[in-house]
């Protein structure tokens, strides 16, 4: 790799990762997942979708789990879908086999994993004092795009590897299906389901996370916000996934068989007109073994404006946001300035309130 080209390679890893590098070195003590009155610890509320089907979106137990759903997201920004589709063979296959084989690959063969457009969008690792390393599947619900991962990693494939890839992101397709469908039914704009649904493509990051260096902080991945509408992370038998509540306190979620962390990201706080809350998030490893995970999110695709229905914007709510188109904006958010923003949302798509007056009329 010529010098210039490892120079820009450099400084678009410290971007991408610099809610990893954000260590606040005067504040190195990391405050521990925060107890309760009664020395249980605080949790992540936990929704049960099994039985539910995206292609039967009513009755008792749907309107319950919204209700738990849609109150988990206003207090906590995310929830722990229990969810059964996922079978325990497609589990064992994903991280007891083909996540540490993913992984033990050389790191000449894992850079091969990247694609053309987005920053953040390809292999990540070898970063100093980071026992962090990380590739992605861009539209992992293709098969075409897995196998095509599958063999760049694998020249003689791995079947393995990409059924139970693809098994997966079919089965939590169906997951985010049903949350995205709730949140539009509990904000009355359901009628916008399907243009959004059909708006959204998909990623699968697959991470793997060490011992931390940093045996004091234990942090493996520094705090942040996903420049997503909706992630969902699958954590399984190694916890460390941590969330922020409005007032500042840490939840560790617990890793349980079927439980899935329904996250918002960014993107969707956008679309609300700033009504859902997008939760800072990191990852503290704090025992001796390895933990892998897999991340699923969904985003516009690039050629959509992203904007929310006109039904949200109110006297009361005046627009928040301005409409834009998914590349501009992870541009700016992983650009030198973007990356040190603590909002770079509010900053890059907030409207001033002068806007506000002269936008309303003609709001979508
Ligand atoms: O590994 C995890 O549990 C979460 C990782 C994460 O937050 C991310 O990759 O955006
Ligand atoms: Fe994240």
């Amino acid at each position: 790799m010529g010098v210039a080209r490892q120079v820009r390679r450099l400084i678009k890893v410290i971007g991408e990762l610099e809610h990893v590098e954000r260590l606040n070195p005067e504040s190195r003590g990391v405050p521990e997942a925060t107890m309760v009155s009664d020395g249980s610890q605080l949790q992540i509320p936990r929704v049960d979708f099994r039985g539910l089907s995206p292609s039967s979106p009513g009755g008792d137990r749907w309107g319950a789990a919204r209700e738990e759903a849609m109150s988990a997201l206003d207090s906590f920004g995310c929830f722990e879908a229990i969810y059964d589709a996922v079978s325990s063979d497609t589990n064992d296959d994903l991280f007891l086999r083909a996540l540490p084989e993913l992984f033990e690959l050389p790191t000449e063969t894992k850079m091969r994993n990247k694609y053309a457009g987005m920053p953040y969008d390809g292999y990540i690792g070898q970063i100093p004092n980071l026992a962090f390393d990380s590739l992605r599947i861009e539209e992992p619900l293709s098969l075409h795009t897995v196998q095509q991962f599958t063999s760049l990693m694998w020249p003689d494939g791995n079947p393995t590897f990409s059924n139970a890839i693809g098994t997966f992101a079919k089965q939590v397709q169906e997951l985010e299906h049903m949350v995205v469908r709730m949140i539009l039914q509990s904000m009355d704009v359901e009628k916008y389901y399907d243009s959004l649904v059909e708006s959204l493509t998909h990623g699968v990051r697959m991470s793997e996370y060490g011992i931390p260096f940093d045996q004091e902080t234990k942090l493996s991945l520094n705090e942040h916000v996903d420049p997503t509408m909706i992630t969902i992370v699958t954590q399984y038998l190694v916890d460390g996934l941590e969330v922020q509540t409005r007032d500042g306190k840490w939840i560790r979620v617990e890793s349980q068989p079927n439980c899935f962390n329904v996250m918002l990201g960014e993107l969707f706080r956008a679309w609300s007109n700033g009504r859902l809350h997008a939760p800072l998030h990191r990852v503290r490893v704090t025992g001796d073994q390895t933990r892998y995970s897999l991340i699923f999110g969904c985003r516009p695709k690039d050629e959509i404006m992203f904007e929310g229905p006109k039904e949200l914007i109110d006297e009361e709510h005046p627009l928040r946001f301005r409409p834009c188109k998914y590349p501009e904006y992870i541009r700016f958010r992983y650009s030198a300035e973007g990356v040190k923003l603590e909002d770079p949302l509010q900053a890059y798509l907030g409207v001033e309130e002068q806007q506000v007056d002269a936008r309303m009329p003609s709001a979508k």
